[in-house]
């Protein structure tokens, strides 16, 4: 597309950006901005153009303009206005797993990802991953000052790595012990964008809005911000994982152990486990406390999903910039009640935040907050598998996963679980019962006896012990992300953009 520069002075001189202010044949207005001239008469600018489903693309426009004179006034005030916007990144360190997904990390990041961040003048150190745990390893040992922010390629998997790279980081250079699972965790400012390339892309999906590398790399040029909570996972004092997406037992729990196993089918694999471990129909037996999150105002069965901008995190981080002012860094004696639950679970599900993702387009629970400080916690007790079915079918489309009298949801800021196994024999006898009962329950394929205890998914990596005790801490990381936006059912708005998108 070609249009002509507009006559009179440069966009520094008129408000924001309005160039349809001052020419009205150009209709431009705050939308779009100047990255470089590519002829001295001429100048492209690249832009965000939002589309549908929370898509952003990337889009140029050339002026022209016959004096040269002006087209310099016009690059400078561009420049400096550009220049003005702080939040934006300008040197990166990337990492990118080469084997998450469907092993295309690479390519993506060649080619939909780095001529964009050379587009926006933003420069990058780039690790091409290894083994796994490089990146974060890697994290404790990096000059981290040098950086505006870090950016994973690969799934959730690798985004775990390098925040546990980052929180860990943060925690060690300032004596945090991560072992106490009371420790006030120090929050990481460093942001961290994510460049989907894994299997479930959970964590991208549920903070844009859409797995899709072109539109993270956006988000991540034009400087956006989004905290999100985090629950640190705790056994006998000792520090096992951080989650930000699902800690789950029993189902997603079993579905994870056994697709490890079929890492070579690809994102395919879960639902190849999905189905094997849904005819399975194990139930576990456990005790399960929970501290109710009092402080925030959201419940699981809100109708609002949390949005850009959303007014229940924004109260949290009130709340906690309060008791930050009040207690500093020291341990903040909790005296909240708790609640027992006993019983036999298909699943038990902990999630921070919706956990949307391709697979479940509105997640686990819609109305989880990005960064309230909570959690939502779904118990599916035993049921039928017909049952079971409709549960996890609700999942996937627009009907109340929770509407059942075999589901019962609760908004929580710790919780602990033991399952009945470790309880009745203590935590390492768990072993004899998967050997006991696993003879048992191969001679009967089609059982649904508990045959051992089910293991921990923590965003998608298994944890050592069925036992713990986990705890959220609000908003301890940021993403280059906003939320994802309400969706606008006016067409022109798509096109309506402003200086902050411009590239
Ligand atoms: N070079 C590497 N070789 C082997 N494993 C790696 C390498 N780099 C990273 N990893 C590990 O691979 C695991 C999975 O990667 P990733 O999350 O990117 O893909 P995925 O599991 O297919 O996707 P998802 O987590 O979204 O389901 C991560 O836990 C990470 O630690
Ligand atoms: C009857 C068949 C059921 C098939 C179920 C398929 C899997 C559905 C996926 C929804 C998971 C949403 C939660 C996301 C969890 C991620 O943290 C994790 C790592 O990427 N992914 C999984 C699948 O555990
Ligand atoms: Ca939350």
């Amino acid at each position: 597309m070609e249009r002509q520069l507009p006559a009179g002075r440069p966009p520094r001189l008129v408000s924001s950006l309005g160039l349809g202010q001052r020419c009205s044949e150009v209709t431009l207005d705050q939308e779009r901005g100047l990255l470089a001239w590519r002829h001295p008469r001429r100048g492209g600018v690249y832009y965000v153009k939002k589309a549908r489903n929370h898509r952003w693309w990337c889009r140029d426009v050339t002026f022209w303009c016959v004096d040269e004179n002006l087209c310099n006034q016009w690059t400078q005030a561009l420049k400096e206005l550009l220049e003005m916007q702080k939040c934006r990144p300008k040197r990166l360190l990337v990492y990118i797993n080469p084997y998450g997904g469907k092993r295309q990390g690479k390519r993506i990041y060649e080619q939909k990802v780095a001529p964009l961040f050379s587009l926006a003048s933003i420069s990058t150190d780039v690790v091409i991953t290894e083994h796994a745990n490089h990146a974060k390893d890697n994290l404790f040992e990096v000059n981290i000052n040098k950086y505006d922010g870090v950016v994973c390629v690969g799934g959730d998997g690798m985004f775990s790595e390098v925040m546990h790279g980052l929180i860990g980081r943060m925690q060690k250079d300032s004596g945090i012990d991560q072992n106490n699972p009371k420790a006030p965790l120090v929050q990481c400012n460093i942001r961290i964008g994510i460049i989907p390339a894994g299997s479930t892309d959970c964590v991208c999906y549920s903070t844009v809005g859409i797995s899709d590398p072109v539109t993270s790399a956006l988000h991540i040029i034009v400087g956006d911000s989004q905290p999100l909570d985090v629950s640190s996972v705790h056994h006998n004092n000792t520090f096992l994982k951080y989650s930000v997406s699902l800690l789950g037992y029993g189902f997603y729990g079993d579905i994870l152990k056994d697709s490890e196993k079929k890492r070579w089918m690809g994102p395919m694999r879960y639902d190849y486990s999905g189905f094997k471990t849904f005819l399975s129909h194990h139930y576990y037996e456990g005790t399960i406390s929970f501290q109710p999150a009092k402080h925030t105002l959201g419940s699981p069965r809100d109708k609002d999903s949390c949005r850009t901008g959303c007014y229940i995190c924004k109260e949290s981080e009130q709340q906690l910039a309060e008791q930050q002012k009040k207690c500093g860094l020291k341990n903040e004696e909790d005296e909240e009640e708790w609640k027992v639950i006993k019983g036999k679970f298909l699943a038990i599900n902990a999630v921070n935040m919706s956990c949307a993702c391709p697979r479940s387009p509105k997640g686990l629970s819609p109305a989880a907050h990005l960064a309230d400080g909570s959690a939502d916690l779904i118990l599916v007790r035993k049921c039928s598998r017909f049952d079971f079915l409709r549960h996890l079918v609700r999942n996937t489309n627009q009907n109340d996963q929770f509407d059942f009298s075999f589901v019962d949801v609760y908004r929580v800021k710790s919780f602990q679980f033991t399952s009945k196994l470790s309880e009745d024999n203590g935590s390492n006898v768990a072993d004899i019962g998967k050997k006991r009962f696993g003879q048992f329950c191969r001679d009967h394929p089609a059982c649904c006896c508990n045959i051992a205890d089910s293991t921990w998914n923590c965003d998608g990596e298994t944890l050592d012990s069925s036992a713990i005790e986990v705890r959220v801490h609000c908003q301890l990381m940021k993403l280059f992300a906003r939320g994802i936006e309400e969706n606008c059912k006016d067409e022109a708005a798509y096109s309506h953009s402003s200086i902050e998108h411009l590239l």
